[in-house]
């Protein structure tokens, strides 16, 4: 069973340990990652994900992958490089820290002067940087998300959706990682976790990060949340982002629209906390924002159960977007802010 707290990927021994979230909540396995095909396969099929741990993920893919590449002509290899990028940028289209991170890992190659073995050691502490980098920015997002917490004179009640937890991050988590600030410093009196449907990731995984922790979750079905806002039991909506546009919108897991549109019937604070890197600044509108479309099986496949006829057809987005208007704040390493506050911290971004 893990350590606490939990490490989704560990660099250790000259390859990359992953949990394989596919097999949680009841079987903790970690895999072996090796190469950078098997890096993309693992983001592919979702071993590995969550929009900050998809990026750690990618930059060690490109470390594996350059560490592969034979020639000792540095032209060479950074056109090999580019092959590599190629491959990890197939694998997953909304999350933005996936193309940062390659873009950054491509950076370093192109800027770091020396040998070919020089650049490669370069790229592996670029890759070990981002994964430091991330897991001190989701501290960072759990404390200012514990500061804009409503001042209520009782401990929160905290709902959440899909996992934002230290599983999508290089650890802490970043919707989770508030919840942990605020589990610490007594003011969470529980999460209402949405199972988050068709992936369940809220069922499977943040439910498992809690139980871990001693963190009281109660799990819902998600067409339950409106309910759950209606009974009063909700005193504030805290989910994290995949990719979030230069106005505000958000693109997060499918269903967290429809959660936000509940929130702001019922006057409840939608939060959304993401680090600055998964801000696309080239994006103006969260309507251009690539939107992955999933199998069909997802939908209809539970456990051994077909649940529907044959001769229907399916629409199963992995995601949807959230109007910059439908959200109270969103809580980053620089703290919360109103989305058009975002414009601020406007950096010419590397994907
Ligand atoms: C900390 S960002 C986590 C974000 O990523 C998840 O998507 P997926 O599990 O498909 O990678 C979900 O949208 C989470 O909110």
């Amino acid at each position: 069973m893990p350590s606490n707290p939990v490490y989704p990927i560990v660099w250790r021994d000259d390859r990359v340990l992953l949990i394989d979230q596919t097999r949680l909540p009841h079987n903790y396995t970690v895999v072996e990652i090796k190469c950078c095909e098997d890096m993309a396969r693992a983001i592919r099929t979702m071993i590995v994900r969550g929009a900050p741990a998809i990026g750690v993920a990618a930059a060690y893919g490109m470390y594996l992958g350059a560490r592969d590449i034979k020639t000792a002509d540095r032209e060479t290899f950074v056109t090999e490089l580019e092959e590599v990028a190629k491959l990890l940028r197939q694998t997953r289209p909304t999350a933005v820290n996936l193309f940062w991170a390659i873009a950054r890992m491509l950076k370093t190659a192109h800027e770091t002067i020396g040998s070919v073995d020089q650049l490669k050691t370069a790229l592996l502490v670029t890759a070990q940087g981002i994964q430091v980098e991330d897991l001190e920015i989701c501290k960072a997002i759990g404390d200012n998300g514990l500061a804009a917490m409503p001042a209520t004179p009782e401990k929160l009640c905290i709902l959440t959706y899909c996992n934002a937890g230290s599983l999508a991050t290089a650890g802490y988590g970043t919707a989770l990682g508030v919840v942990r600030s605020t589990w610490r410093e007594k003011r969470l009196a529980r999460i209402y976790a949405c199972e988050t449907r068709p992936r369940l990731q809220g069922a499977k995984l943040t439910a498992w990060e809690c139980v871990q922790e001693g963190i009281p979750v109660t799990l819902i079905t998600d067409n339950m949340a409106a309910h759950c806002m209606h009974q009063g039991l909700i005193d504030a909506v805290m989910v994290g982002a995949d990719r979030i546009a230069a106005n505000g919108d958000t693109a997060n897991k499918i269903g967290t629209y429809s959660v936000a549109l509940l929130a702001k019937a019922h006057n409840i604070p939608f939060f959304v906390a993401a680090p600055l890197s998964t801000v696309d600044f080239d994006l103006p509108t969260g309507d251009l924002i690539p939107i992955e479309e999933r199998h069909p099986s997802e939908i209809y496949q539970i456990g051994e159960t077909v649940t529907c006829p044959t001769g229907v057809e399916f629409y199963n987005p992995g995601f949807d977007v959230t109007p910059a208007e439908l959200i109270s704040a969103i809580i980053t390493e620089k703290g919360a802010m109103r989305p058009e506050e975002l414009q601020q911290f406007r950096v010419k971004q590397l994907a």
